[in-house]
């Protein structure tokens, strides 16, 4: 991996129904990581930690290199672009001109003119109050917002909640092109499987409060596969099989089994000259009930 931009130790938040951590977890620079999780999971407290909006109990945070929370963090957050999961309800009463005019004091490297051009691609009027924006205009505008001081490290909390399908699609190229120089770095949360397909270079599992791992996603979803083996009747070890997680009959002789070491598990079943006879990828979703189910089960 990379060089890291975030690097999360030992990171622990106790609330009174919810415990996050530990997180030990490692961000590569110059990738878009996605967070998978159920509604629930810790995502958007993850992000939080991240912007020091709350404080952890245990552990500690690096971004860009700096520990959080050692000194003031204000220079540190104008090298960072954040798109929470919600409006921000006090801002409702200002037009997004006003609001645009207070937010590029604080950043040095505010851009007009990327800011104009996002405004005129997402077709949003910014003398508009923010309050009297629908949800989807008022997301475009944050999110342009949040790329308009062309951020090192961008905090995306569910990005495309709200947006219809030409705006969803005008985001896509938006953050393609923002990683185009190779330097910056998207951390997303998402439920949403295309957009992580399309954006993600990495994959990172969050169940219960609990990181599952990170993933590289290519190798992620060649690796998960479900396989309808024929045995011939024979009565095999299935659960020996590299990288076992579910199996079942399913009709005459076939064994449906599901897997996330295709390639160990195809030369384990070579090996024992069973015969594959269909070979299924699963999608993100279908990986992440099966880590869900599993997690839920021994946590
Ligand atoms: N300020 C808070 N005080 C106490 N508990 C909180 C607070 N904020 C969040 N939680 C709890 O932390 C847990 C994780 O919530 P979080 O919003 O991080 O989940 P999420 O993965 O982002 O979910 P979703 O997919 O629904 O957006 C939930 O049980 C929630 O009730």
């Amino acid at each position: 991996m990379t060089d890291s931009v975030v690097e999360i130790a030992g990171l622990l938040q106790r609330r009174t129904h919810f415990e996050l951590g530990p997180v030990e977890l490692s961000i590569p620079k110059g990738c878009v990581t996605a967070i998978i999780g159920p509604n629930g999971s810790g995502k958007s407290s993850l992000f939080r930690l991240m912007l020091g909006l709350s404080k952890p109990d245990e552990g500690s945070l690096h971004l860009l290199g700096e520990r959080l929370g050692e000194r003031d963090d204000a220079s540190l957050m104008t090298r960072i672009g954040y798109l929470p999961e919600g409006a921000i309800e006090l801002d409702d009463r200002l037009s997004g001109e006003a609001k645009a005019a207070f937010v590029r004091q604080w950043y040095p490297g505010w851009n007009e003119a990327v800011y104009r051009e996002l405004l005129r691609r997402f077709e949003i009027n910014p003398a508009l109050k923010l309050g009297r924006m629908s949800k989807g205009m008022r997301r475009k505008y944050d999110l342009s917002l949040a790329l308009a001081h062309q951020p090192e490290l961008l905090l995306l909390d569910e990005p495309s909640s709200g947006l219809d399908p030409i705006a969803w699609k005008t985001m896509i190229d938006v953050l393609h092109r923002y990683m185009e120089r190779g330097d910056r770095t998207i951390v997303m949360a998402s439920h949403i499987v295309e957009e992580v397909r399309r954006l993600a270079d990495y994959i990172v599992f969050i169940v219960q409060g609990r990181i599952l791992g990170i993933y590289e996603k290519d190798a992620l979803l060649a690796s998960w596969q479900t396989m309808y083996a024929d045995a011939g009747g024979r009565d095999l070890a299935w659960q020996q099989m590299p990288g076992y997680r579910s199996g079942e009959m399913s009709g005459g002789t076939v064994y449906k089994v599901v897997t996330d070491q295709a390639f160990e598990a195809e030369r384990w079943l070579d090996a024992q000259s069973v015969t594959v006879i269909n070979r299924q990828k699963l999608e993100l979703d279908e990986i992440l009930v099966q880590l869900t189910e599993q997690a839920r089960g021994v946590l």
